[in-house]
């Protein structure tokens, strides 16, 4: 994992790829934007929404002790519009012995192909994300998730993917995505957001 970031953050010194930040870095910093989003967007949700615990929000790939569950990277290439995910996932992301639970990694496609539109797009929600499991993958082992943005069509961003191992070898999973960029009378300048909270190369 240390090797992969290290060729990774190699290849940011010129400047083509970019080592994205952590949800956490961006909550950490945005905290105070959050509920102005919610408001903004989803006015009635907003009203269901308990103040105290959205302060306690967390993504959820970030909620497991360090080691046990999602521990990922992102890096993006602005000129490709393509991101590489590198995952490791722990033992508590089991499904079938031995194997990641598919939910598992749907939750890392979604996160990967969902960064890639955001950075894109702005402001999206999945609405649609298709999924071809054709290996099940080693519990614990490192992948690489390749997600590039194909098309963009008015408020619609598609988006695929494909999960191989790092020799590139096996292909464990390949996935086609729909994102819809909310109102974007509304916009949020997601993308400088992003992009601004990033750990220097
Ligand atoms: C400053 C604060 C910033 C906050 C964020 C901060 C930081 C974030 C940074 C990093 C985040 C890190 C990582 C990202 C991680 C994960 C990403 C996870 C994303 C999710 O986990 S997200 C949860 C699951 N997601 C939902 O919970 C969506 C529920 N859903 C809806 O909320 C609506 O459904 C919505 C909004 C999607 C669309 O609603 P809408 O009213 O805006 O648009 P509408 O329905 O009119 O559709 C417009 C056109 O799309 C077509 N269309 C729509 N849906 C389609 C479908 N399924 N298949 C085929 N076509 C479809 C229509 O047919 C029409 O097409 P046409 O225009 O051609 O007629």
């Amino acid at each position: 994992m240390r090797l992969l970031f290290d060729q990774f953050m190699k290849k940011c010194e010129d400047g083509s790829w970019i080592h994205l930040p952590s949800y956490e870095d961006i909550a950490t910093q945005r905290s105070q934007d959050f509920s102005t989003f919610i408001h903004a967007y989803f006015p009635t949700a907003s009203e269901q929404i308990n103040k105290e615990k959205l302060s306690q929000g967390r993504i959820f790939t970030r909620s497991f002790e360090d080691g046990l569950g999602f521990e990922y990277v992102m890096f993006y290439n602005d000129a490709e519009k393509r991101i590489v995910c590198v995952f490791q996932g722990g033992p508590h992301l089991q499904g079938m012995p031995g194997f990641f639970h598919g939910g598992a990694i749907a939750t890392m496609i979604d996160a990967t192909v969902g960064m890639n539109a955001i950075v894109s797009g702005g402001i999206v929600m999945t609405a649609n994300l298709n999924i071809n499991f054709k290996r099940p993958i080693p519990l614990c082992s490192i992948v690489l998730i390749n997600s590039q943005l194909d098309k963009i069509e008015g408020r619609k961003l598609l988006v695929s993917c494909n999960v191989q191992s790092v020799d590139e070898k096996i292909l464990y999973t390949e996935a086609t995505s729909l994102f819809i960029k909310l109102n974007p009378e509304k916009e949020f300048h997601i993308k400088e957001l992003v992009l601004n909270s990033a750990p220097p190369a």
